[in-house]
């Protein structure tokens, strides 16, 4: 070994120690992770011609010096920050994998079926309540930390999860907590009574195209999946673009077939500082900005025209006063109308890591079983017939609550009579209680002070999630948890022992702002579904794929559901 590199590798090794210790160790690093990428690699080009050129090294001499000691560097900073995560972390008290400490690859490991929520209810029922599943991430099922993690008052903040896509935001992905009230502010006239009376309007259209399909369809097996989705993405389109991806005609758009593609790397749940090199990396997110380009150019289109029944993008547009917005309102504007088309989804819009594109046009739809995205209120309702074609004797009880208020000939009703009716809120909140559309990761950051929850301390700065999947299936919080019984939301209270874990729309300042347009949905539809129809599983359907088949990519995706609608009386 050469005198120049006997010294030359004990010191690139504590510098990987230091580095560790003073700089690594402390704060958050995932948005500048190409940048040390880039300053490592430009590190040792510029060893390698300072060596060759000013120290007369051969190229293949210089090389193997720059290699060696970027590799002891990384041994340094590696090995300590391994040896930190494996011995010294405040959280090694909590149970959970070993490799969990030590890598924040292991979660994405244990994903590898896409399926978080069912990977997290195995790990807590051999953990308990909190449990390790990452080197700085706590899973914690226990009821109380719903209220201190997310609550009103919550000293917890978004997690770096949020910054996926930074620097483009919308009101979801906020962290700054000044800035998400602000645009909240704005975001809230969109909810109003007046606002959502305005969309119950424009939704009956495509109820209208759904039920003429199920109509058609004379009890031949319907994938309930599927169609629920058409209608969801159709109506979300219409919120926020004015007009709809006319998805219920003609099937499945391109765009949101470039969105179902740049959803599936989330998946995995791979840390965010991965997920921001890949995007980094040339090619490999093209379909991502495609659909960046879609959503812009159709969020352009609908602010040069008036619309007669105010959209979302009305209210969101309204603090322009007609001006033409400047290039950060526009920014802000499109992440908002692409988190309108993908917010029933609850979750930022995700870079797309597919290296095919799919073709622009539009697609023919067979019932037959095809990647569809998944939408929040499409997965209730969905979830809500897998339920109900299970419990014939609860359609009965939801037909005769229901029937003073189905007056109307075409069959409809308005929200605001059958908004207070218990067994029908029953019902959608049992749903949700077993089938919450976003199961398991919503991430939060502690304050530096740490919080508590019911005597269990966890340090600050502590990556943590509720997951509502497995509270939801919780015997400390429910009664016979895997039982489908709406009655415990009403009349069997003592069913609940724990009522505040239940927040499938997450609760608090960041808590689902499209909940009451949601349950607007999901109460109407539902009401016309089970008066105008039969709902049976179709012949050779028994409701095990849709389950067995369901994915997690933040949100959740349920498999194929073939059900059989037959007209009433016919
Ligand atoms: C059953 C249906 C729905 C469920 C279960 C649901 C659930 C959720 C959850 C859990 C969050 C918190 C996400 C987070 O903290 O990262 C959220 C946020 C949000 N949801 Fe929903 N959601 C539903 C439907 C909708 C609809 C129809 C809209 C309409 C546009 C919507 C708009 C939003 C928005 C804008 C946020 C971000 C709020 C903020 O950060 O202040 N959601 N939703």
């Amino acid at each position: 070994m050469s005198p120049l590199l006997r010294n030359a590798l004990p010191t690139s090794f504590a510098a990987g120690v230091l580095s560790f210790l003073t700089y690594f160790m402390h704060g958050e690093h995932h948005l500048h992770v190409v940048l040390y990428i880039q300053l490592f690699v430009g590190s040792c080009l510029a060893s390698l011609v300072i060596l060759t050129q000013l120290q007369q090294c051969t190229l293949s001499v210089a090389m193997t010096l720059v290699y060696q000691v970027g590799v002891t560097y990384l041994a340094g900073l590696y090995l300590s920050r391994a040896f930190y995560r494996l011995l010294l972390s405040p959280l090694n008290r909590f149970p959970g994998s070993k490799w969990a400490r030590l890598t924040s690859f292991w979660l994405p490991w244990q994903n590898r079926r896409s399926d978080c929520f069912r990977q997290l209810k195995h790990l807590h029922d051999t953990f308990g309540p909190i449990v390790r599943i990452g080197p700085n991430n706590l899973s914690v099922a226990h009821h109380k930390a719903v209220q201190v993690i997310y609550g009103q008052g919550s000293l917890c903040t978004k997690a770096a999860w949020y910054d996926l896509t930074r620097p483009m935001v919308s009101l979801q992905t906020f962290r700054d907590s000044r800035l998400h009230t602000e645009r909240r502010r704005v975001w809230s006239i969109a909810f109003g009574d007046k606002a959502l009376r305005g969309y119950e309007q424009r939704l009956k259209v495509y109820r209208e195209q759904l039920m003429l399909h199920l109509t058609e369809s004379e009890g031949q097996p319907v994938n309930v999946t599927r169609w629920f989705n058409l209608y969801s993405f159709d109506f979300m389109g219409d919120l926020a673009f004015g007009k709809p991806f006319d998805m219920l005609q003609q099937g499945e758009h391109w765009a949101i077939q470039l969105l179902t593609a740049g959803l599936k790397p989330l998946a995995f749940a791979f840390p965010v500082w991965f997920f921001r090199v890949l995007i980094a990396i040339p090619g490999l997110s093209r379909d991502w900005w495609r659909f960046i380009d879609f959503c812009a150019q159709r969020m352009e289109q609908r602010l040069r025209t008036p619309v007669e029944v105010p959209d979302i993008m009305s209210a969101l547009s309204a603090p322009l006063k007609g001006k033409q917005p400047s290039s950060a309102e526009m920014h802000l504007l499109r992440g908002d109308a692409q988190l309108i088309v993908v917010a029933g989804r609850s979750v930022p819009a995700k870079p797309s890591f597919s290296f095919t594109s799919p073709p622009e046009k539009k697609y023919k739809y067979p019932d037959t079983p095809l990647m569809t995205p998944s939408d929040t209120t499409a997965t209730t309702l969905s979830a809500t017939i897998f339920q109900l074609a299970q419990h014939p004797e609860q359609i009965e009880k939801l037909r005769k609550e229901l029937a003073p208020y189905m007056t109307e000939p075409n069959g409809e009703v308005l929200n605001e009579k059958i908004a207070n009716l218990e067994h029908l809120n029953a019902i959608i909140n049992e749903v949700l209680r077993l089938h919450p559309p976003v199961p398991s990761m919503l991430q939060r950051k502690t304050p530096p002070e740490g919080i508590d929850i019911d005597g269990e301390f966890i340090p600050g700065n502590t990556v943590v999630s509720c997951p509502q999947y497995v509270l939801g299936r919780s015997s400390q919080i429910y009664e016979k948890p895997e039982e489908f019984i709406p009655e415990r939301w009403y009349l069997q209270p003592d069913l609940i022992k724990e009522k505040k874990a239940w927040a499938p729309f997450s609760t608090g300042t960041y808590g689902c702002i499209g909940k009451p347009l949601a349950l607007l949905n999901i109460r109407t539809t539902l009401a016309r579904l089970v008066t105008q129809y039969d709902i049976t599983f179709a012949p050779g359907e028994d409701g095990t794929s849709f389950e067995g088949k369901a994915t997690e990519k933040f949100t959740i995706n349920f498999g194929d559901l073939m059900i059989s609608f037959k007209k009433r009386g016919d």
